[in-house]
């Protein structure tokens, strides 16, 4: 089976890097400087182990496609059906990705999607570079097929992800998974936004108001513990000589001045959950919308002091509440 790789970031170039070394075949797709630096130079692969070159098939586009490929999305929710539209839809797609937007997307042009629920702290500043903290492990990896079930491709992958390196499980109800990792990400744009530090209670208030709204939709979700249990010490985050991890994914996003941040598809569910059910989200709508801003304004990440967002999100709460 080859694996094409659309979006090489911190979570693609890990997965595909890693599938790379443990044999199989794997076709990255990139774009712009990363794109150009991946095929002059390969991938830079840092981890706990050391740093190393890897010269991975790259292109930065579509290419002919068989019946053994299958496409592993990971890039940012906001960039999922431009990063899909170019691709065969008779091929398999594995969302490996944050929120559980992706895979109603996807299942509307593929007939064969796979939820992938990722544990695995990464990150991308630098074209061509790819940092990957997870030790023993690189990353925990759920794999179901979507919206429910485990078939003969999600064992395959799941099997080929175990024997690279991860701790990967098939499981029938990825969406519980990707639902409970959801409320974690709800904290993503905080850590954004504000100063390391200080933005828990921040992060604690996103959750609670989105377990409420979860259950009140009749969403299951894992807990916090399920997570805990099945990872233990496996995925530890290992500190990294001369690389300082600053922040998760939207942290990256900012520090990269992309201009673009996945709060729409993180904070954003919560909301939309939210106004369907005739109900307020204002934690949530003020960390999407202050997300938003920073985004399209590139500043830095830590711009905002936490007493200030918390200002906002008290502002609109009363707001909601009136
Ligand atoms: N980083 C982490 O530690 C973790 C991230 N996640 C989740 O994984 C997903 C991926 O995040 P992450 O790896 O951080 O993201 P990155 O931004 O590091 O990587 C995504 C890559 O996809 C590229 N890309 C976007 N659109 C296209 C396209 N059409 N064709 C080719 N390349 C494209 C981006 O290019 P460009 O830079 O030009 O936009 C970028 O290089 C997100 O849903 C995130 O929430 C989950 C767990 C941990
Ligand atoms: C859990 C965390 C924060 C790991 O980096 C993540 O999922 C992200 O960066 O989006």
């Amino acid at each position: 089976m080859r694996y094409i790789v659309i979006g090489a970031g911190a979570v693609g170039g890990t997965i595909g890097a890693k599938l790379f070394q443990g044999g199989h075949d794997v076709l990255l797709i990139a774009r712009g400087a990363h794109y150009e630096s991946l095929r002059a130079s390969g991938m830079k692969l840092i981890s706990p182990s050391g740093s190393e070159t890897l010269n991975i098939p790259v292109s930065d586009g579509p290419v002919p496609t068989g019946d053994d490929d299958v496409i592993v999305l990971a890039t940012k929710s906001q960039d999922t059906v431009a990063a899909l539209d170019p691709w065969s839809r008779d091929l398999p797609v594995v969302l490996a990705q944050n929120g559980v937007c992706n895979e109603p997307v996807a299942l509307r042009r593929f007939e064969n999607v796979y939820g992938m629920c990722v544990w695995l702290p990464a990150l991308h500043l630098e074209p061509g570079v790819v940092i990957s903290y997870g030790t023993p492990h690189p990353g925990m990896l759920h794999v179901g097929r979507y919206p429910q079930g485990v078939d003969e491709l999600a064992t395959r992958v799941t099997d080929d992800l175990t024997q690279s390196g991860f701790v990967a499980r098939a499981v029938p109800d990825v969406m519980r998974w990707k639902h409970g990792k959801l409320l974690g990400n709800l904290g993503n744009a905080a850590e954004a936004l504000c100063e390391p530090g200080g933005f828990g209670d921040i992060r604690q208030q996103a959750r609670t108001e989105a377990m409420d709204l979860l259950d009140a939709a009749g969403i299951a979700f894992t807990t916090q513990d399920d997570e805990r249990r099945l990872r233990g010490h496996l995925v530890d985050l290992a500190p990294i000589d001369g690389v300082v991890r600053g922040g998760g994914s939207s942290w990256q996003s900012l520090a990269r001045g992309a201009g673009s941040i996945e709060a729409d598809y993180l904070n954003g569910e919560i909301v939309l959950l939210a106004r369907e059910l005739g109900r307020p989200a204002p934690v949530n709508e003020v960390l999407q919308r202050e997300a938003n801003r920073a985004a399209r304004e590139k500043l830095p990440p830590g711009s905002m002091p936490v007493a200030k967002l918390q200002a906002l999100i008290d502002e609109r709460s009363a707001a909601v509440s009136r």
